[in-house]
Formats: C-alpha cells, sequence, structure tokens
C-alpha cells in the first residue's frame, strides 16, 4: 500500500466497510464505547469484518474499546474476529502488555504531560486524539501537532482528531506520521460515513 496509512473510523454497515475497503483504507475501526454514537454490537462487528475479509482487500479490522477488563477484551476479540484493539479508556499501561502486539493505545493530547503519560505506553504504535473534556473520541476536534512532533519519529503514530479531507494533507506533510485516522469528518451525519468524503480524505492524504 503505497504512502501513510489511513485508518477510517466508526463504520456501522457491511456495506460502508466494504467500500472503505475498495477505496483503499489500510485499517477500519469498529467502535464497543457506551455512548458512542458510532457503537455497535460484537455480532454486526462480525459481519462488518466478514464482509471487509471478502473484499480481498487488506484492511486490518480494528476493535475501539474503553476500560474492558483483559477477559472482556480478549473475548470480544474472538467474537468480534477484530485484528487488533484501540484503548481508548484509562487502561494502564500493564493492561495493554499482555495483549501486544495486537493492541495499541490511544492516548488523547492537551499538554506535554500527555505526551509523557502516551511515552509510558509499551508497543510500537500509538493514537495520538485531541483532548477534549466529556469526550474519548470522535470529537472532530484537533489539537497541537507540534506536541507530538517528537513522537512521530519515536513510534508508529496513528494522529486522529478533526482530520478532514480538506487538513490531512497538511497533517501528513507537518508530521509524516505512520497513520492518519478519521471518524467524524468523513460523515454526512453522525455515525454515517459520506463515502465520496471518504474517497477525497483517502486521496489527499496519500497526494
Ligand atoms: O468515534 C467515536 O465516537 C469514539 C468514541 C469514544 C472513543 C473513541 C471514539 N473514536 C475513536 C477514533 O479512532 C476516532 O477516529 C478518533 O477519535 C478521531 O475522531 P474524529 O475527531 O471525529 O475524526
Amino acid at each position: 500500500m503505497p504512502g501513510v496509512h489511513v485508518k477510517i473510523c466508526g463504520l456501522r454497515t457491511a456495506t460502508e466497510a466494504a467500500a472503505c475497503a475498495e477505496l483503499g483504507a489500510s485499517a477500519i475501526g469498529l467502535n464497543f464505547v457506551p455512548g458512542s454514537v458510532r457503537r455497535i454490537a460484537p455480532d454486526l462487528a462480525r459481519e462488518i469484518a466478514r464482509a471487509v475479509r471478502a473484499t480481498g482487500a487488506r484492511t486490518e479490522i480494528v476493535g475501539v474499546v474503553a476500560d474492558l477488563s483483559l477477559a472482556e477484551m480478549r473475548a470480544l476479540m474472538t467474537e468480534a474476529e477484530l485484528d487488533c484493539l484501540q484503548l481508548h479508556g484509562a487502561e494502564p499501561p500493564s493492561l495493554l502488555e499482555p495483549l501486544l502486539p495486537r493492541a495499541y493505545k490511544a492516548v488523547r493530547i492537551g499538554s506535554e504531560d500527555d505526551v509523557a503519560l502516551a511515552r509510558s505506553y509499551p508497543g510500537a504504535h500509538l493514537l495520538v486524539d485531541a483532548k477534549v473534556d466529556g469526550m474519548l473520541g470522535g470529537s472532530g476536534v484537533a489539537f497541537d501537532w507540534d506536541l507530538v512532533r517528537d513522537l512521530a519519529n519515536e513510534r508508529k503514530l496513528t494522529l486522529a482528531g478533526g482530520l478532514r479531507p480538506d487538513n490531512v494533507a497538511a497533517a501528513v506533510a507537518a508530521l509524516q506520521p505512520f497513520c492518519v485516522d478519521v471518524a467524524s469528518g468523513v460523515e454526512s451525519e453522525p455515525g454515517v460515513k459520506d463515502l465520496a468524503a471518504v474517497r477525497a480524505f483517502i486521496d489527499a492524504a496519500r497526494s
């Protein structure tokens, strides 16, 4: 796959997810976080995962979770046939360790202290997102990318938070991250992906 990896997050139908895979998404995110408009049940996630794999695309199926136990995370991976997990809650580094390399931590960044927190997590891969009060993710808000400039050289970094078709090229140019991630920035309404916007996002990220 040429250029930066692209993760499209918060898919809720097999049709949309398969289309994202065919458009060249490196990964899709399936959301299991209570309260999220993008949350789906494990049986629907499994149906989506199978539809994506049936396209023949090498698109990774990522489960987005928050504050589950190790046993719950392992059971979810099996039940929903996920490739890996994105931990979006207040999980300590010790909870991530036994899941490596099939999991990575998402850290919400608002200050240098948050960058230090991100560095405390094991594994090659990290996701950095905006820190917005009362929201674990999917905020549509960008943060100060300068805060993670060094981190982008230290880890396989997925940059998230407020990315859209019209700013993702600037983000890639600024940080050269391993991956860029989007949820709300390619939606026609909360939880519904706009496939033209998905295409524009992927094209802009790799332009
Ligand atoms: O998207 C959500 O609704 C969400 C809710 C709770 C935890 C995580 C969530 N999303 C995780 C993602 O990977 C999103 O793509 C990421 O937060 C960026 O979202 P956006 O700023 O809307 O592009």
